[in-house]
């Protein structure tokens, strides 16, 4: 089957209202150009960064190689002060190094303890000190980003520095939030795949195993060429809204600093109180989920042949009952 590309609609001078009335409640990707992000635009070069952002330690992904693979684990976590990360990731070989001269880098940024389990208060509102935000973990470089309002207050979850090494690619992955990413320096080439697509995607989990995109082993995943591939180029001063759900792949064509905003489209409560980086399942369809562990379980006390035809009624009410009429 030949491989399609569909190119990922771009709008320019998009207003909140025109978004939230029309563009948002369509749930597709789309790249906004032209909006006000503010100074960071033209503030945000290496030295700048490095001095400003200062030597607060950050969590990061070290690879030898350009394609992170979550499987086989090519990459490792290190620890480095945010100027030496973005010294580091904006250049080509290295003097100080993990692993290799010419090792990548991966900063995708945390709270303060993304360990810990936050809290709910007695007015129900969440500690979100583990979650997070830039503005908060880097408030002087906080200061010169505008995030695009094109969203209630009350949806905002987290917002999330993305600073990646020359390219790097970043492994095809859904998150449960929706997403403005703002690219404010650098290139990206971005794909991605529709949730009606997932059952061709091969997933572990919110990964797909489809590490080569572009050259896939077709005897591993045969059924990967019909997922329909969406494709953008990112550059400086473009935001990609991220229905949640939809996969995206990343590779970073140039170094580049990006920040993204996870929100919420679903009530607070739909979402897992313990989720500190926008990617656990909403609390019913993990509960969904173990149950159809449970159900599985009880298929296989019968015999091949029942336990056939009874999956099989099984799969025909999922389709009839849960399935979205509306097929795209
Ligand atoms: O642009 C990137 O580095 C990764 C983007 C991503 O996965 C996200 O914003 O959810
Ligand atoms: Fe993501």
């Amino acid at each position: 089957m030949a491989e399609q590309r569909l190119p990922v609609p771009r709008l320019r001078g998009v207003s909140r209202e025109q978004f939230m009335e029309h563009l948002y409640p369509q749930r597709k990707p789309l790249v906004l150009e032209g909006l006000d992000l503010g100074s960071c635009t033209s503030k945000w070069t290496v030295d700048y960064l490095s001095q400003v952002g200062g030597t607060k330690e950050v969590k990061i992904h070290v690879a030898a190689v350009a394609q992170m693979d979550f499987i086989s684990k090519n990459f490792v976590y290190r620890t480095l002060p945010f100027n030496k990360l973005v010294q580091r990731a904006a250049e080509e070989t290295h003097k100080e190094f993990f692993i290799s001269q010419d090792e990548r880098y991966y900063l995708r940024s945390l709270g303060e303890d993304p360990r810990k389990v936050r809290v709910v208060d007695l007015k129900q509102s969440l500690k979100m000190s583990d979650i997070a935000d830039i503005r908060q973990q880097f408030p002087s470089l906080g200061e010169d980003i505008t995030f695009p309002m094109f969203f209630r207050e009350e949806q905002f979850f987290s917002s999330v520095f993305r600073i990646s090494s020359p390219g790097l690619q970043l492994w095809t992955h859904y998150d449960v939030m929706d997403n403005f990413l703002i690219q404010v320096t650098g290139k990206k080439r971005i794909t991605l795949f529709s949730p009606r697509d997932a059952q061709y995607l091969y997933l572990s989990g919110s990964k797909s195993e489809v590490l080569n995109i572009d050259s896939p082993d077709l005897d591993k995943y045969p059924l990967f060429p019909k997922a329909r591939r969406y494709e953008c180029s990112l550059e400086a001063g473009d935001v990609l809204f991220i229905p949640a759900l939809w996969f995206h792949n990343v590779v970073s064509e140039e170094f580049g600093v990006g920040v993204n905003v996870f929100l919420k489209h679903l009530p607070s409560e739909c979402y897992d109180t313990t989720d500190t980086y926008g990617n656990k399942d909403p609390v019913a369809a993990s509960r969904a989920m173990q149950i159809l562990d449970r159900a599985l379980k009880t298929l296989a006390e019968l015999p091949e042949e029942y336990r056939d035809f009874y999956a099989r009624q099984m799969v025909l009410r999922i389709q009839d009952k849960a399935y979205s009429k509306n097929s795209e």
